[in-house]
């Protein structure tokens, strides 16, 4: 069996690590609006930091896929742990601006970029931890399912889950798929149906995360989980992640067009861009 999973996925990378040769990076990579830690040769601490509450503009997208790029060229990486520098949210989803009133060629270029970020990240073969630190909502749910494990903070008011349907969004076959393969096709066919949110109990309950940890103990948790993990035999728990993961991978791969296409339109409709309208002015009246 191929061992070469990312590559299969993304020969365009795979040209960059052929021509360009590794180099070792600085300690650590810090920009505005995110933060990279390495805590030794085998692991590293990704923070979001996209205040008020990391919604995914094109650019920042653009950003996270370029580091995401950035690991996988690194050989010795074998773990990412991703979390958020913003007080009490991991991730809003999508920038709800970039879908309002927008123009179709930026549209679809998000939408590509969203594509990108969940083919990347879901298609790894890096061990990633999801720390989630505050609210994990719409995309920032599909991402923290994209994971290979979830721990979140001890917070009753701490919302996990995926409301597309309440304003006439049907989520695409891909976010689908990585909710199945996480709680079971009952509880996803209940949670997106009816746009269930949950709290971390809830969710725990459920599968959707795997621990609940107060918020002093989520990265020394995450650090300790991530250690046991880069022990496991490197090839042999990167084969058991491709296999368990190429065929839903695969689904998106082979059909990134018709899903550009079915997101620009749903999205361009006029019910649904009045909705997204009064759903904005309900999220800024708070
Ligand atoms: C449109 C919904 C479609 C859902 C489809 C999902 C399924 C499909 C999967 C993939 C496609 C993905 C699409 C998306 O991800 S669309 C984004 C959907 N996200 C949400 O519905 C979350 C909305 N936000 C909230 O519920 C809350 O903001 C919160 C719980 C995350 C945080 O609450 P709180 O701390 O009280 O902060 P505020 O609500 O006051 O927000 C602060 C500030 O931020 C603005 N804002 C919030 N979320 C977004 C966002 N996603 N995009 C842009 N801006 C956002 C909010 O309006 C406030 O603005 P301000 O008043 O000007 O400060």
């Amino acid at each position: 069996m191929s061992i070469n999973f990312y590559s299969k996925f993304f020969p365009l990378i795979k040209k960059g690590v052929a021509s360009v040769p590794f180099q070792l990076r600085p300690l650590s990579t810090r920009t505005d609006l995110f933060n990279v830690e390495n805590k030794s040769e085998e692991y590293a601490i990704f923070r979001l930091n996209k205040p008020p509450v990391n919604s995914l503009n094109l650019e920042y997208l653009n950003l996270l896929n370029n580091q995401l790029d950035e690991f996988e060229r690194n050989p010795k990486l074998k773990g990412i742990i991703l979390t958020s520098d913003v007080k009490s949210t991991f991730s809003a989803g999508v920038d709800i601006l970039e879908m309002y009133k927008c123009e179709p060629k930026r549209l679809e270029a998000v939408w590509r970029a969203v594509q990108d970020f969940w083919i990347k990240l879901y298609g790894s073969k890096k061990i990633y931890i999801a720390a989630l630190n505050g609210h994990v909502l719409a995309l920032g749910c599909a991402i923290a399912m994209s994971c290979d494990y979830r721990i979140m903070v001890d917070n009753d008011k701490t919302k996990i889950g995926i409301t597309a349907v309440l304003l006439g969004i049907n989520a695409p076959s891909w976010v689908k798929n990585t909710m199945i393969n996480t709680i079971g096709f009952r509880e996803t066919e209940k949670s997106l149906k009816f746009a269930k949110i949950y709290n971390p109990h809830q969710a725990l309950k459920l599968g959707l995360i795997d621990e609940i940890v107060s918020s002093d103990k989520l990265l020394s948790r995450s650090e300790e989980v991530m250690k046991t993990w880069c022990k496991i035999p490197t090839l042999a728990r990167e084969m058991t992640k491709e296999s368990m993961r190429s065929e839903t991978l695969g689904k998106l791969v082979n059909n990134r067009e018709v899903d550009v296409q079915e997101f620009i339109t749903s999205t361009m409709d006029p019910h649904l861009q009045d909705n997204l309208g009064k759903y904005l002015a309900s999220l800024k009246k708070k």
